[in-house]
């Protein structure tokens, strides 16, 4: 299959430069698989972006937790999409869901800065995912899709867009989606796209699952048809993201 596996480590906004330090030199001894069956990301908040860049092993890319959604300017504290690429930086992770939560992000602000992202010549991880309220009266799959909806509608080229379904219920509550939880809204999203986008972008696009993943859970989750990998919160500032990123191993072997 061509979906090569994916392992993103969402760090948001922990960690001193000591500590930073410390985590890409665990990175950096890691023994793990080949880039041809495992791309790993790791997502250190902006102000580590350059240090990890230039410290990390070359087979490990960095992403930012987010971008401005047009051209810099007068925006006091935002950080544009052109710096990312001025400073090499490769990915993004957009519409996770505490600054949809937090900071109050619509699906179509969402939407718009994946569009524009992507034609700076980012890759994007956008997620997606509903809450538990939302789970509990039964429209996962209306919030899911509508979201990606709002991601459809602007953009065309899905090359370059991993999506991340992190249901946030899961999210940093150690209550993990069970494997057939997770793999039920992979497939449902994955037909979403077939019907509504192409055939083409359905097979080849990556959905990564995110929410309380960590070394014990990852092989299960991972060995799931249409989990194509994980973005991972706690767990990425761990060891135990090395044992995460081997969970590809179960795909080449499926
Ligand atoms: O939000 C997440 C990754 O973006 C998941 O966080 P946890 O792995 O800490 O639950």
């Amino acid at each position: 299959m061509a979906r090569k596996f994916f392992v993103g480590g969402n760090w948001k906004c922990n960690g001193t430069a000591e500590e930073v330090k410390k985590i890409v030199n665990t990175l950096n001894e890691a023994q793990v698989p080949s880039q041809d069956v495992v791309e790993v990301v790791v997502s250190p908040p902006y102000v580590f972006l350059p240090l990890v860049k230039s410290t990390l092993r070359s087979d490990f890319y960095v992403a930012a937790q987010n971008c401005w959604v047009k051209k810099g300017g007068a925006y006091t504290g935002e950080v544009s999409a052109e710096m990312l690429v001025n400073l090499d930086i490769p990915w993004v992770i957009l519409g996770h869901s505490e600054r949809r939560a937090i900071l109050k992000e619509s699906n179509e602000f969402v939407g718009d800065k994946v569009a524009y992202a992507l034609a700076q010549g980012l890759k994007v991880i956008a997620c997606v995912g509903e809450t538990l309220e939302e789970r509990e009266a039964g429209s996962t799959m209306d919030v899911v899709a509508a979201q990606t909806k709002a991601i459809a509608d602007r953009v065309s080229n899905w090359s370059n867009v991993v999506i991340a379904y992190e249901p946030v219920w899961a999210i940093g509550t150690g209550k993990v989606a069970s494997p057939a939880q997770a793999q039920e809204v992979h497939d449902e999203l994955r037909k979403w796209l077939a019907k509504n986008v192409s055939a083409d972008v359905a097979a080849t696009t990556r959905i990564i699952y995110g929410g309380s993943v960590n070394g014990g859970n990852c092989k299960e989750l991972g060995g799931q048809a249409d989990v194509d990998g994980f973005l991972v919160g706690g767990a990425s500032l761990k060891p135990e993201f090395i044992d995460i990123i081997k969970a590809a191993e179960v795909k080449k072997s499926a």
